[in-house]
């Protein structure tokens, strides 16, 4: 196996996980993207971040796109080189849109695009190496494969997914707070109990069931099927104003939850003008990005 290409670029979209009731396990691709480009050279690394993480993240080899696309020429026999990677970033880091799953999956897609037989990099493989690097698999499957998925460990330990029966024209709104209540996913994972009571495990099992056939097209079941005793109220200490809006939300009939680890809220509905207005006036931004059918592209 070789280098065999002098650049690859790669379009990978924003994900939500958990949904709800569906904790480590559902997740939905969104039409917002990262973009990167990366060019093998002699000499040693640099990255450019243009957007989100300009100035935050690292420049050098210990960039995580970066280390994915080692880790993506590692796992094929391919050899290593330098790198000159360009970033154009729009998801949120630590925001609840998956950003370190699609940085992951960047990489690796960026190494199939160098290699001299890229079919050996496949999306299965991508999405098994990009799961290690995350722990968990829950938006690293719709980053590779788009749409909504239901992903979960094997009894081996091997991480495995399969597509969600989604309505495409179902309504999505990513409600954004300011910048300042970023929260890190490990933070957010810290404050989860190790135990839960049988009685809230068996409520989140009906609810993700019910949810599926909501996303399916039953749109009169998404307020039940996107209730949740399994992570949401245990991290409301650390999203306080995220709780508060998605329970304020929810009292209005809006099918809200806490998007991944958060602090963004998810709704699976267009929100009202006024609802819109209100929360912008409070600093969150509100996207209506649309479900990704697709997942990862080289371009
Ligand atoms: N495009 C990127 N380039 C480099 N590093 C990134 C990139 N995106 C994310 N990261 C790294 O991942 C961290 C954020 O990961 P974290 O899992 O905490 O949040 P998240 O993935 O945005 O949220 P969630 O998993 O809840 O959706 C960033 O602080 C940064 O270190
Ligand atoms: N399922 C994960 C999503 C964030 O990576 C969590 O809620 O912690």
């Amino acid at each position: 196996m070789r280098l065999a290409n002098e650049r690859a670029a790669v379009r990978v979209p924003a994900t939500t996980a958990n949904m709800g009731p569906g904790f480590d396990s559902f997740g939905m691709a969104f039409r917002y993207y990262d973009e990167v480009e990366v060019r093998p050279v002699v000499g040693p690394t640099s990255v450019s971040v243009e957007g989100v993480g300009a100035g935050t993240v690292p420049t050098d080899d210990s960039n995580l796109v970066v280390r994915a696309l080692r880790a993506g020429l590692e796992a094929v026999g391919a050899p290593q080189a330098g790198f000159e990677m360009r970033c154009v970033n729009r998801i949120p880091h630590g925001g609840g849109m998956g950003s370190s799953a699609s940085a992951a999956v960047a990489g690796l897609m960026l190494a199939r695009g160098l290699l001299s037989e890229p079919e050996a990099l496949d999306d299965d493989l991508v999405f098994s190496l990009a799961t290690g690097f995350e722990g968990h698999p829950d938006n690293v499957a719709p980053a590779v494969f788009g749409g909504a998925t239901v992903a979960w460990t094997d009894a081996e330990g091997t991480p495995r997914c399969a597509p969600m029966p989604v309505d495409a024209s179902l309504p999505v709104s990513l409600l954004v707070p300011p910048e300042t209540t970023r929260l890190s996913t490990e933070e957010a994972r810290k404050v989860l109990p190790d135990l839960v009571p049988r009685a809230d495990a068996l409520f989140n099992t009906s609810r993700a069931a019910v949810l599926m056939l909501a996303l399916a097209g039953r749109p009169d079941l998404l307020m039940a099927g996107t209730e949740d005793r399994l992570h949401q109220h245990y991290r409301r200490d650390v999203l306080p104003a995220s709780m508060a809006v998605m329970d304020s939300l929810r009292e209005q009939g809006y099918p809200a939850v806490i998007s991944g680890a958060g602090p963004t809220v998810l709704v699976l509905a267009d929100l009202s003008q006024h609802t819109r207005f209100t929360l912008e006036r409070h600093g969150w931004t509100v996207l209506r990005p649309g479900i990704d059918a697709v997942g990862a592209q080289l371009v």
